[in-house]
């Protein structure tokens, strides 16, 4: 009996090979991994030059595991192998030149980046079943989320209230109406902030998958600005950098909150999402900036009024101006601003998870 080759069809995955080998009622086989991570098939069976006796050997270009599944049909031999590292490879052999006898499968063809998406969907899949099925077990679920709907609903009017009456009065009165933005607004924005405490709060309790520290240094961020700066000097409350501090802050909440919201009740606006992950961009270092112009230009008022000042014993002097603390608070803030950055960055990249294609 004649020794042939059978045409041998091949596609991978991430972690797996396949190989289809063209023969028919195939018999014997005898399908092993050599030591040298080569392939060795034998059989016989009915292929293109008759019934025969057909072999082949394959070289894989990165180690396999020894286990190889295989299964014989009327038709062909299906063959799997596990790749020992998950990875993509450039092609199946080691030797650069393909053997005449390989061809791509192109029922089972993926290249790398449809594989990919094959793979996130079947992760996405199981994990929605995790999900629905931790889901199930919460008796308390409907509460939370309507606790965290109601309280996503009040922060989303009160903003949207606070940035609706800077934007008319911009139009109606002009730079004008810089000068008494805190008069006008003030009450509802510490209403807001005093609510976005719970932010710090929510992730404690496990309502929300926030990380407390992020939440905290915003929360805290805001409220020195808030109340020390702003509420505790009336010099400051009529400066212009409240307008923009306070027109920062609303302009991300008012699409924050609504994210949220739609987030309670399991729907997701493509608009409002990009908006919520992308304007932050521009926003948090604007609004870190005009945070340091108010503390700057507060840090003559509270060395004049001696507001918040530390005593000290008559020998250091009289005492120790609030404004030095601030100096200090100035470089927190930027530190604060590169942490909350890095994790908005990776919260926006968990969202648009970016996938390159490459050709091969
Ligand atoms: C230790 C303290 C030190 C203090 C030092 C202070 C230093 C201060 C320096 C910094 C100063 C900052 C001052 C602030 C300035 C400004 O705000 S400028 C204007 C621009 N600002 C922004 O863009 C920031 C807006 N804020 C935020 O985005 C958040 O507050 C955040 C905490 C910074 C990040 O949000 P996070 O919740 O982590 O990300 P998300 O991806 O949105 O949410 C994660 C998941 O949790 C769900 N979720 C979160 N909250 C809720 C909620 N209220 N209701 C329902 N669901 C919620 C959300 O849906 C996500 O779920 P999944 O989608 O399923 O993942």
């Amino acid at each position: 009996m004649q020794i042939l080759t059978p045409h041998v069809y091949w596609a991978q995955r991430h972690g797996e090979i396949y190989l289809r080998v063209e023969l028919s009622d195939a018999k014997n086989l005898d399908i092993r991994l050599q030591e040298n991570n080569t392939l060795q098939f034998r059989a016989q069976g009915h292929g293109a030059k008759g019934d025969n006796e057909y072999k082949f050997n394959l070289e894989f270009l990165e180690p396999v595991r020894p286990e190889i599944e295989h299964k014989s049909t009327q038709r062909q031999v299906d063959i799997k192998i596990k790749k020992q590292e998950e990875r993509w490879w450039d092609r199946l052999t080691l030797q650069e030149k393909k053997p005449l006898f390989l061809a791509p499968d192109f029922d089972r063809w993926l290249d790398e980046s449809d594989a990919e998406m094959e793979l996130q969907a079947k992760e996405e899949k199981i994990s929605k079943i995790s999900v629905e099925s931790r889901v199930r077990k919460d008796p308390y679920l409907g509460l939370k989320k309507g606790y965290l709907f109601m309280y996503n609903l009040v922060q989303f009017l009160g903003f949207s209230w606070i940035f609706v009456n800077m934007t008319v009065r911009l139009f109606i009165l002009g730079q004008d109406s810089f000068y008494d933005t805190f008069h006008t607004t003030a009450d509802m924005m510490y209403f807001c902030q005093m609510m976005a405490v719970l932010e710090v709060i929510n992730p404690l309790l496990g309502l929300v998958k926030t990380g407390f520290f992020p939440a905290m240094i915003q929360v805290t961020g805001r409220n020195v600005i808030l109340f020390v700066i702003f509420g505790s000097l009336e010099e400051m409350q009529n400066k212009p950098v409240v307008f923009f501090v306070f027109y920062l802050w609303s302009t991300i909440e008012i699409f924050r909150y609504p994210f949220y919201m739609l987030a309670c009740i399991g729907t997701d606006w493509k608009l409002l999402t990009w908006l919520r992950y992308s304007l932050w961009i521009p926003l948090y270092p604007l609004g870190v900036v005009a945070e340091a112009v108010a503390v700057i230009q507060s840090l003559p008022i509270f060395d004049e009024t001696r507001l918040f000042s530390l005593p000290l014993p008559a020998v250091l002097g009289h005492s120790l101006s609030f404004s030095y603390t601030l100096q200090l608070y100035l470089v927190i803030m930027f530190l604060g601003l590169f942490i909350n950055f890095r994790h908005l960055y990776k919260q926006r990249r968990r969202r648009y998870r970016s996938r390159k294609r490459k050709v091969h």
